[in-house]
């Protein structure tokens, strides 16, 4: 006959691994949305953050510009039109690449459920797609609104477009981008300020200042 040791004789050293292991199978991907104008510097701090704390970091942009690139795309060149015109790629395309990326992470290591989604939602119908899709799936915890005058935005794409190889990182697409950024983001930063999940930086400053500021938000959240 099998005997089972019981479990009630286990000490705290043995249980704690296997409840940690069983909270982390049933967490919910929690997610800070990062938003705020072209080259406010939304990727440089990402990157700084995953570097000093367990986040995923998934730019949108990025992974609209890997679809781009990828053979036999059916979407590559609607996406390079609308990435050019800096208009906003129709969220079915958009949001299905997150929830892929987000799935895939947490398939590979189930204890990255913690995703910096960097670029989303940019409009309403980025919001529209991410409620319908994701609604109940993930918890967003807050927004990091990186804070920017159009001026030093443009100024650092321009900077940045002397090597980034982006289509868009020129004048005549950055007034575009810049105006959609105006027209149909901020809305979106407006409604997330409305529910107090925004904390707002002003990304003005030196990398390391404005990353002083990320830290001090990351501690009073966790
Ligand atoms: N605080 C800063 N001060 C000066 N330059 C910065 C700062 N932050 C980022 N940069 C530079 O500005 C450029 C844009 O930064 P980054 O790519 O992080 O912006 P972004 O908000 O992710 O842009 P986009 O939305 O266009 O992808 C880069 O060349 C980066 O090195
Ligand atoms: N939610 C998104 C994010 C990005 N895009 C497109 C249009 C943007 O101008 C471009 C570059 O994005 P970035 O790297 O600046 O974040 O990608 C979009 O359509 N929808």
């Amino acid at each position: 006959m099998l005997v089972r040791e019981p479990r009630a004789q286990e000490g705290l050293s043995e249980k704690l691994p296997r409840v940690v292991h069983r909270l982390s199978v049933i967490m919910k991907p929690q997610v800070v949305f990062v938003l705020g104008g072209p080259g406010a510097g939304k990727g440089t701090q990402c990157a700084k953050i995953v570097e000093n704390y367990s986040y995923t970091h998934l730019s949108a942009g990025d992974l609209l510009r890997e679809e781009r690139s990828r053979t036999g795309s059916e979407f590559g060149q609607l996406i390079d039109t609308y990435i050019k015109e800096g208009k906003i790629v129709p969220v079915e395309i958009t949001i299905n690449l997150l929830k892929k990326a987000m799935e895939e992470t947490m398939k590979v290591d189930e204890k990255k459920f913690r995703f910096l989604i960097d670029g989303f939602p940019r409009n309403q119908d980025n919001l529209q797609g991410w409620n319908t899709v994701m609604d109940g799936k993930a918890d967003v915890k807050f927004v990091l609104f990186f804070d920017c005058s159009n001026e030093v935005c443009i100024d650092r794409c321009l900077e940045r477009g002397k090597s980034s190889g982006r289509t868009d990182d020129n004048r005549a697409s950055l007034e575009k981008r810049i105006q959609t950024y105006l027209q149909s983001t901020r809305p979106i930063i407006e409604q997330y300020e409305k529910q107090g999940k925004v904390h707002k930086i002003d990304a003005s400053r030196s990398v390391d200042e404005v990353f002083a500021d990320v830290k001090n938000i990351l501690e009073k959240e966790s």
